[in-house]
């Protein structure tokens, strides 16, 4: 048989589509063998056991004690109880109307126009899932613009300032924080309160806080009677909470037709929760995944979308897989130090940067190409006789996932028919299932983060002690030196270093500069 067949015989094999949404995975590229199904059987069969349970209600997430209730968003039928349904709908409800109300001029800004932007203050999981929606599927001319702050970088966010300028006087402002507690969503939303004040606007007729009841951010909205508050709740993870509150308000404000992104969702839920496992795409691309890097994410998931508008995609995959999977433990508490990093971008632009690398380089990935049948929304443009731009996407795609098997370069393919609410819908729930399915398969809790702690923790003495070293800083004479500053407070000398450059870097300290680190001398101004 030639290579060329065997490929054809293999893809019809290992190519599923559900043509009633649209949607098709190819895995025929992957190098693994069919004993795969077999050898899996048991953990596979406890994957759809976990699944069922944690879509029951049951504590799927045991190191914090909570239900894993992303899948209710989307068919709050599910939920278990009748209350949850009735909070999940009346949330929905809610923030569906408010964006209604503002679009309508029900609601307006302080001076009495009409709202024209929002600005959105939220740092990991609420913000990626805002930022890939506003990316994919707005409409080209959305109701409203839309920027973010999800940073503490008060450049970043003097820029976006600027570029809002005078608009501040209509600009709608979400913060959103499950947790209510994020540092750097409070500084963003410090920061964007003065941005208001500095043009005498009245912040708080211009504030929506999205956030978990009873937190710190709530207290402080309620406290300043903001203009409106919508509940996250704890059995929502941060990281699958784009179709809760922090991702309708800010998608229904842009346009979205967000109960297309939720069906879009409750269909692959749907399609894939009670299918074999040879047509369920979520656990076939959980396997893969575990064939690929072993079990234990040998290989990278290099995310290669055709497509400008799902460039975001990664980066959203990238928080969903790698602080799902990324643990030191096991569920029987074992040190197993588990993950898949993922990253990339789009296709075909990253043809022209790293693919080079995937050719012919370490072999330490397998790539996820994400194909979109249809074009564009336009008339057609031929680029030359016969030709369009996007045939020369596709051409490029293909050519790629060729070029990558030559090499024995492992790659899935998902084909979508288009890019919008619904089919991004469905796109993030097959994710989000497969990592539920893959946390199963290599037994890790997917639903906690506590290795997020550590880095806030350390920040958080780092800052302590910069005040320390603040207050600690010689008013007059040679200054000191790091070694100087440290000893009498008891901390690193690297540290207190680090700590004194930056404050001279930003004007609350005075620098003279010696012939290393240790002969640095620092003043208070
Ligand atoms: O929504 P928040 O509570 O502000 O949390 C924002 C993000 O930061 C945390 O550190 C977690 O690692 C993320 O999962 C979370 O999405």
């Amino acid at each position: 048989m030639s290579t060329t067949s065997s490929h054809w015989d293999r893809f019809q094999k290992f190519f599923v589509r559900y043509p009633q949404i649209g949607f098709s995975i190819d895995i025929s590229r992957m190098a693994f063998e069919e004993g795969l199904f077999d050898s899996q059987a048991a953990s596979i069969e406890k994957a759809y056991a976990d699944m069922k349970a944690l879509e029951g209600g049951a504590i799927a997430n045991p190191d914090e004690g909570r239900m894993v209730g992303h899948y209710w968003l989307r068919n709050s039928d599910l939920a278990p109880t009748a209350e949850l349904k009735a909070e999940i709908d009346a949330t929905l409800e809610a923030t569906l109307q408010f964006a209604a109300d503002v679009h309508a001029g029900k609601i307006l800004a302080a001076n009495g126009k009409k709202f024209t932007r929002a600005l959105i203050v939220g740092i990991g999981g609420s913000a990626l899932g805002p930022q890939l929606v506003a990316q994919a599927i707005t409409p080209a001319t959305p109701p409203m613009a839309i920027d973010f702050f999800d940073n503490t970088d008060p450049d970043g966010m003097d820029r976006i300032a600027a570029q809002i300028g005078a608009e501040i006087a209509t600009t709608l402002t979400l913060v959103i924080s499950k947790s209510g507690g994020t540092k750097e969503t409070r500084n963003g939303m410090l920061e964007a309160q003065a941005a208001y004040q500095a043009q005498g606007v009245d912040f708080t007729k211009h504030v929506v806080a999205v956030t978990g009841v009873g937190s710190e951010l709530d207290k402080y909205a309620i406290a300043q009677g903001w203009l409106a508050r919508f509940p996250m709740w704890d059995w929502v993870g941060g990281r699958t909470s784009v179709m809760s509150a922090v991702g309708t308000i800010a998608a229904a404000l842009q346009g979205v037709d967000v109960r297309q992104f939720l069906a879009g969702a409750a269909a692959m839920d749907a399609e894939t929760r009670n299918r074999p496992t040879r047509e369920n795409a979520a656990m076939l691309l959980a396997l893969m995944w575990y064939s690929a890097g072993k079990g234990k994410g040998a290989k990278d998931m290099v995310v290669l979308p055709y497509k400008d508008r799902l460039v975001l995609f990664s980066k959203y995959l990238q928080q969903l897989l790698m602080e799902s999977l990324g643990k030191e433990h096991d569920l029987d508490g074992k040190v197993v130090n588990q993950g898949i990093a993922v990253y990339g971008n789009k296709g075909s632009t990253d043809q022209h940067a790293y693919v080079q690398q995937l050719r012919d380089g370490v072999n330490n990935f397998f790539a996820v190409f994400i194909q979109v049948s249809k074009s564009r929304d336009t008339a057609g443009f031929e680029v030359e006789p016969g030709y369009t731009s996007g045939d020369y996407l596709q051409g490029f795609l293909r050519g790629t996932r060729t070029a990558l098997a030559e090499k024995g370069r492992e790659s899935i393919t998902l084909t979508i028919s288009e890019v919008n609410a619904f089919s991004l819908g469905m796109l993030v729930g097959l994710f989000e299932r497969a990592v539920g399915f893959y946390a199963t398969l290599i037994n890790v809790n997917a639903y906690h983060q506590p290795g997020v702690e550590a880095g806030k923790k350390a920040a958080t003495d780092f800052l302590k002690q910069m005040g320390q070293v603040l207050a600690a800083l010689p008013a007059a004479g040679a200054g000191a030196t790091a070694d100087e500053i440290a000893g009498p407070l008891g901390i690193d000398a690297e540290d207190a270093w680090h700590m004194a450059s930056h404050l001279a870097a930003n004007g609350k300290a005075k620098l003279a500069e010696g012939g290393s680190p240790a002969e640095d001398r620092f003043l208070a101004v």
